[in-house]
């Protein structure tokens, strides 16, 4: 038996091969938190036609960023960098809901360790039950499949986190000042969007992700913003308006100069290297915008990695 605390960063994982895209495509379309499709007992069936259908198209994109996601190497560097701010009591593990290492991985390697106590850091920053609600019911359900005795401790949110708030607008900041007038960039907050459906039944989602503009924004101080939502991927209503539509509005009404700022997401993935470096990067110059800048992921950023210190700190303690 160790003394030591594992340090459980829940993410939601990605492809790390072209031949990991189908399966990975399988894992979520199958999800029931994130994705509902027909009645239970259907939906492997109904999901292989979306993933046959949808794998091809979702591999090329894989393809332009350099064949995987590579959401796995910066989500162990993140857990490496709060190790070494946290000291040797503790160990850091990732389960991913999509990929390797999978849950069922990540508690079999805390196991064999010894340990007992389980810090789970969900790496949403705002909570959505398609999200970290997803990864904390499948924690959940390992647990109870293994009838393993942790004592696991949650960390669910931190969208209004004060450093979290300060590395972004700190993002936000150097990117305005990449611009040769900064008074002059319109700002877009791009979050990734979530069926309406999940909102009206109570989701703390969209307030999450409007409180963390808010407050960035008090950081940077005047000037022009709005928010939007990428990556729609079903055909419901999804939360509006979307990226696409805005970028290509700002295009026809003259604006020049744009910053996109992703949210929702605290590493590089293929919504920010491919569907904003790629797609919306061509989807502007087609509409007449001069200067598109990204502000950079949080990745391993040292104040971010303060935030996810602090925050098991503070609740370790509490
Ligand atoms: C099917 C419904 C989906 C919902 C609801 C959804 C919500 C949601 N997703 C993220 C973050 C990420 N999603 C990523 C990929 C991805 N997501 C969906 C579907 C839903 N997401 C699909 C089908 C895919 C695969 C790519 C595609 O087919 O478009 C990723 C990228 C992972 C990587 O490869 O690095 C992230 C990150 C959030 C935050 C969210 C709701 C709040
Ligand atoms: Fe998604
Ligand atoms: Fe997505």
């Amino acid at each position: 038996m160790s003394d030591k605390t594992a340090l459980l960063l829940l993410q939601m994982g990605g492809p790390d091969s072209l031949d990991a895209v189908h399966p990975f495509l399988m894992n979520l379309f199958t999800d029931r938190d994130i994705i509902k499709i027909g009645p239970a007992f259907l939906q492997p069936f109904i999901a292989r036609r979306i993933v046959n259908k949808r794998a091809p198209e979702v591999t090329e994109f894989y393809r332009q960023i350099g064949g995987k996601s590579p959401i796995r190497e910066l989500t162990e560097a993140q857990g490496s960098g709060l190790q070494a701010l946290l000291g040797d009591r503790f160990r850091s593990f990732v389960a991913m809901r999509y990929s390797r290492p999978s849950t069922i991985d990540a508690l079999a390697a805390i196991k064999r360790e010894g340990i007992k106590r389980v810090v789970a850091l969900s790496l949403y920053p705002h909570y959505s039950r398609a999200t970290t609600g997803s990864s904390v019911n499948e924690l959940q359900r390992v647990l109870k499949e293994a009838n393993a005795d942790f004592e696991i401790i949650y960390i669910d949110r931190f969208y209004n986190h004060p450093l979290y708030i300060k590395a972004l607008a700190a993002k936000v900041i150097r990117g305005l000042q990449s611009f040769p007038d900064p008074k002059d960039v319109q700002i877009v907050f791009s979050a990734h969007s979530l069926p309406q459906s999940f909102i009206d039944e109570g989701d703390p989602y969209l307030a999450h992700i409007q409180e963390t503009v808010r407050l960035v924004m008090e950081q940077v101080g005047e000037a022009s913003h709005l928010l939007c939502f990428q990556s729609k991927a079903s055909k419901v209503k999804w939360l509006e308006p979307s990226t696409e539509a805005t970028i290509q509005r700002l295009g026809r009404e003259g604006k020049e100069n744009l910053l996109m700022v992703p949210l929702s997401f605290v590493s590089d993935h293929i919504e920010t290297l491919y569907e904003i470096d790629i797609q919306y990067a061509e989807e502007a110059k087609a509409h007449g915008i001069k200067r598109f800048v990204r502000t950079e992921s949080l990745n391993s950023d040292p104040m971010f990695l303060d935030c996810l210190a602090d925050l098991v700190r503070t609740t370790v303690k509490a």
